[in-house]
């Protein structure tokens, strides 16, 4: 049964949306709505223009037979910064602070809409490159791992500091935890990574850059090539980071431990 331009155009772009860096190919669609090749080709030509006036990304057109469209979420570094500049002001109220200088983000880090744009403001940052996964480490960091691989539409894989029986077989490294010169050791199933991956590190806060630091540790042993690091916010740290390319999208630039106020600002993600 045939569909109407005005409802092809809403379910197409439905579809689109949640099937990021997929190829679908055109004869998908002309089957999916009962209309011609050259309906849809001038379809996808609405939407193409519609998702770069509205900020949501383009679509990549492959031409010939195997062709098709793929969707790629990428948003504007400006919509990127306001969003950003929001969240500063919300992480710089009061009864933030933390001792040693952690910033209390859990309530933030729960809410769908946040974790959909960060995942969205990261994953413009890498959507022209390969990615093969995403990596992080229990638990803070996990929803915005998810966030970031849903937009890639890759796997996201979760590094622990506690051994389970359930994640089989491991590799387990020991870093420095920066913030307080521990040796700790973190581990990842063995399943979870192929030799020859390309991981980008996220995470929720660095403050001595020790747990990234032990995720790149841990990449080198998978044999795969670290692709980047990205937190959703950095401390200050008085010491020597022991990672020094990083992403953040904010930055607490000033604790007044005094009135326990942070001053917090948009991080090196815009620079
Ligand atoms: O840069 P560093 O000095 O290494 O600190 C950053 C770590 C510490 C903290 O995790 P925790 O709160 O310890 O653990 P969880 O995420 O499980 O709450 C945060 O989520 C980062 O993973």
């Amino acid at each position: 049964m045939k569909v109407r331009r005005s409802e092809r155009l809403v379910d197409m772009t439905q579809y689109l949306l949640e099937h990021p860096h997929t190829l679908i190919t055109l004869p998908f669609f002309a089957k999916r709505y009962g209309s011609a090749k050259s309906s849809i080709s001038e379809d996808l030509g609405i939407i193409k223009k519609t998702f770069i006036a509205r900020d949501k990304g383009f679509l990549e057109t492959l031409p010939g037979a195997a062709g098709g469209v793929r969707f790629i979420p990428k948003m504007s570094e400006s919509s990127a910064l306001e969003i950003v500049e929001e969240l500063c002001k919300r992480l710089s109220e009061k009864d933030r602070l933390l001792p040693g200088g952690y910033v209390y983000l859990s309530d933030l880090l729960g809410e769908p809409e946040l974790l959909r744009q960060v995942g969205q403001i990261i994953a413009s940052k890498y959507s022209d490159q390969k990615i093969d996964a995403v990596m992080t480490v229990a638990t803070k960091g996990v929803p915005i791992a998810q966030a970031v691989a849903y937009h890639l539409n890759v796997p996201f894989v979760i590094v622990r500091r506690d051994s389970k029986i359930t994640e089989g077989s491991t590799v387990s490294v020991n870093y420095v935890s920066g913030s307080s010169e521990r040796i700790e050791k973190m581990e990842l199933s063995k399943r979870s990574l192929k030799r020859g991956s390309r991981v980008l590190v996220v995470d929720d806060f660095m403050k001595g850059g020790g747990t990234v630091n032990g995720m790149k540790g841990l990449i080198e042993e998978f044999e795969s090539e670290l692709a980047g690091i990205m937190v959703f916010a950095e401390s200050t740290f008085s010491g020597r980071r022991m990672i020094d390319s990083y992403d953040s999208l904010l930055c607490v630039e000033a604790v007044d431990s005094q009135t326990k106020t942070i001053k917090v600002v948009p991080g090196n993600y815009f620079k």
